[in-house]
């Protein structure tokens, strides 16, 4: 089936936030670097930071600590190293992250075609509200899910279903727009069309291994493509 005729039908989207509306991984270098010197190990750049982000914090932080550690010591300094983390990060939450090209312009034409809206992030609730409301995208949203709100995140379809059901519609009728497989595979699951951004991050792999309806360019291509197959939500 080809994305336009997956997307006939379809009455709101679940977008990601980190890789799709914001380029935070200037705020995780910061904060994890801070981490690191807590626990006296070395800098890491920020390249190396972009490919752990979109599993969570827990699985960053693991994977941040792994570089230094067996895994026997990756669980004996991740307490320490999560409560530091978190700290950090609530510290400079927003100060170095970016909007992406076109994505205010993007949700209010979700908007301007009658979609609603939800963000669906694996950032920790307590992270993702805040920069929402720092960045000014906060109002474009009816619901919000951390990856900690619910008993499961990314890839699991829970925060998909759960968005489906609070807006009573079906799964067909949401398409879910994210950078990364975590994102296709939770939409794959939960049966919403998926489409996927180019500029993101997808855990360092090429976005056109991704199993998805289709990569737009921008969070505007979408909606544009959206409206166009649903004239009457117009
Ligand atoms: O892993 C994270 O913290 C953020 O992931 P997201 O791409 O789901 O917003
Ligand atoms: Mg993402």
């Amino acid at each position: 089936m080809t994305a336009a005729s997956v997307l006939r039908g379809v009455r709101a989207a679940i977008i990601d936030l980190d890789g799709t509306m914001l380029d935070t991984v200037p705020d995780f270098h910061v904060a994890i670097n801070r981490m690191r010197a807590d626990l006296n190990l070395a800098p890491i750049s920020a390249e190396r930071i972009q490919i752990m982000v979109g599993k969570g914090s827990e699985n960053l932080i693991r994977s941040v600590l792994a570089l230094d550690h067996e895994a026997d010591g990756v669980e004996r300094h991740f307490p320490a190293a999560m409560d530091a983390y978190q700290r950090h990060y609530l510290d400079i939450n927003g100060n170095h992250s970016t909007l992406y090209p076109d994505v205010m312009a993007g949700l209010q034409a979700f908007k301007d075609a009658g979609l609603r809206l939800a963000c669906v992030t694996n950032k920790p609730i307590a992270f993702a509200r805040p920069l929402l409301a720092q960045k000014k995208l906060d109002g474009y949203f009816e619901i919000v899910y951390g990856g900690d709100s619910l008993p499961k995140k990314k890839p699991d379809p829970l925060p998909l279903l759960q968005v489906c059901h609070d807006f009573g519609l079906e799964p067909a009728q949401v398409v879910a727009i994210g950078d990364s497989s975590n994102d296709a595979e939770a939409a794959r699951a939960a049966g919403c069309p998926v489409l996927t951004v180019p500029y993101g991050y997808n855990h360092g792999e090429c976005i056109h291994k991704i199993n998805s309806d289709g990569i737009v360019a921008s969070l505007l291509q979408a909606a544009q493509l959206i409206s166009l197959q649903n004239p009457i939500a117009n």
